[in-house]
């Protein structure tokens, strides 16, 4: 097993990666200090994990209280979190009882919300099942739904108190949805780590047949860096927005698509291709450059092209992006292939002309 640690001085919290920790109450046990524990997850991800999950806490001499949600991005809302309080509230719920998300991302963002949210703030546990959230939205502690306007427009931020990554859910995990996931791997690669860019272009295949070895390198060394950035900047004021590479634009596709149309993995993908096209237009990647990453994420079966919505309507959308200063768009760039950098020194007209250049 490996384990990282997030610093985040008294809400620091491990990450535990390795094969069959869905049976490790020795590794729950001293996170979940309650005589029950709610496991919010899916329809989806119910009948596949959560039975194993009840045997190990009850081993632990905890019972369960399942919540079982409708499974999609679409249902990332308002109306499905209130499903999460009806049940907390219908199981009189403590302030002390912990809440442990089972599933993917979507899962995880809204458990850890509720969690935050709940009699203002309940212990809370990740156990990540798709490739995306164990490399990337389990860790971290940003948690939201989205809003018909805009991708997690509404959350908290709240940082579980473990993250059980448990590699084995991946045999489970349909191909589209691990492909997606491999988007946020890249992404590291991409932002700040060119000597894991270089891994996953000569591994790429290893990871796509599944191998055990190579998905628990990734899934390490995503963490790895993601736990890094988060530690220097917990609540995005500087560097962590480097994390939102290709996001402004695959939020826009996202919301502008519908929910749910585009996987989150498939619109950062075809997002991170508009911003590179717009980090050439600033002279700063070069045309090579620029195929080089269009190469690992069509390898990775991964959309380069962006849906037409138009020039005006992508820009009417990125407006709602959270790194939007002063009413100035600020996107994050590549400077050069392994280096991302938050900008605000492209005009409308460029990024119009790489959105342009990108799109169907
Ligand atoms: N908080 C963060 O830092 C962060 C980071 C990245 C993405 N996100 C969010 O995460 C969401 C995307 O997460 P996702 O890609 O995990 O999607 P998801 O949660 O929708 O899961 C993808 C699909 O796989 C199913 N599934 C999950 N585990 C499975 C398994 N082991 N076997 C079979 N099926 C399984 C789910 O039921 C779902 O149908 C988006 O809402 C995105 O905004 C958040
Ligand atoms: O953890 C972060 O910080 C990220 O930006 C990770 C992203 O992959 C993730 O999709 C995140 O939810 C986007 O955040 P948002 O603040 O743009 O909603
Ligand atoms: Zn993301």
């Amino acid at each position: 097993m490996h384990t990282l640690q997030v610093s985040l001085g008294e809400r620091s919290y491990p990450i535990h990666i390795a094969s069959g920790l869905l049976d490790r109450a020795d590794l729950l046990a001293p996170h979940v200090k309650a005589a029950q524990a709610v496991v919010v997850t899916n329809e989806t991800v119910a009948p596949l994990y959560l039975q194993r999950l009840k045997n190990t806490l009850e081993k632990a001499g905890v019972s369960v209280i399942p919540v079982i949600l409708p499974d999609g991005e679409r249902f990332k809302t308002w109306e499905t979190l209130n499903l999460i309080f009806d049940a907390l509230l219908g199981a009189h719920c403590e302030r002390s009882t912990p809440l442990i998300a089972l599933g993917g991302g979507v899962i995880g963002d809204m458990g850890g919300f509720a969690a935050a949210c709940y009699q203002r703030g309940m212990p809370f546990i990740q156990v990540p099942t798709t490739l995306l959230s164990l490399v990337d939205s389990s860790v971290g502690g940003k948690t939201a739904i989205n809003h018909p306007l805009g991708k997690n427009m509404i959350g908290a931020f709240y940082q579980p108190r473990l993250v059980l990554a448990d590699i084995a859910t991946l045999d489970t995990l349909p191909e589209r949805e691990l492909r997606a996931g491999l988007a946020e791997v890249i992404k590291y690669g991409l932002i700040r780590d060119p000597a894991f860019l270089v891994w996953l272009e000569s591994n790429l295949e290893k990871l796509l047949a599944r191998d055990r070895e190579s998905l628990i390198y990734a899934v390490h060394r995503s963490c790895a860096n993601k736990a890094e950035v988060v530690a220097a900047d917990e609540r995005e004021s500087g560097e962590r927005a480097l994390l939102n590479l290709g996001h402004t634009f695959g939020h826009a596709i996202e919301t502008g698509m519908g929910y749910g149309a585009w996987l989150h993995g498939e619109a950062v993908a075809a997002g991170t291709m508009i911003a590179s096209e717009l980090s050439r237009l600033l002279g700063w990647l070069t045309a090579d450059d620029v195929e080089r990453v269009r190469r690992i994420f069509s390898r990775a079966g991964l959309p380069v092209v962006a849906p037409g919505l138009g020039v005006a309507r992508y820009l009417e959308l990125m407006r709602h992006d959270k790194k939007v200063q002063d009413g100035r768009l600020r996107l994050v760039l590549l400077r050069s292939v392994g280096q991302a950098v938050l900008s605000d020194v492209a005009r409308e007209d460029q990024i119009g002309e790489a959105i342009e250049l990108m799109c169907t």
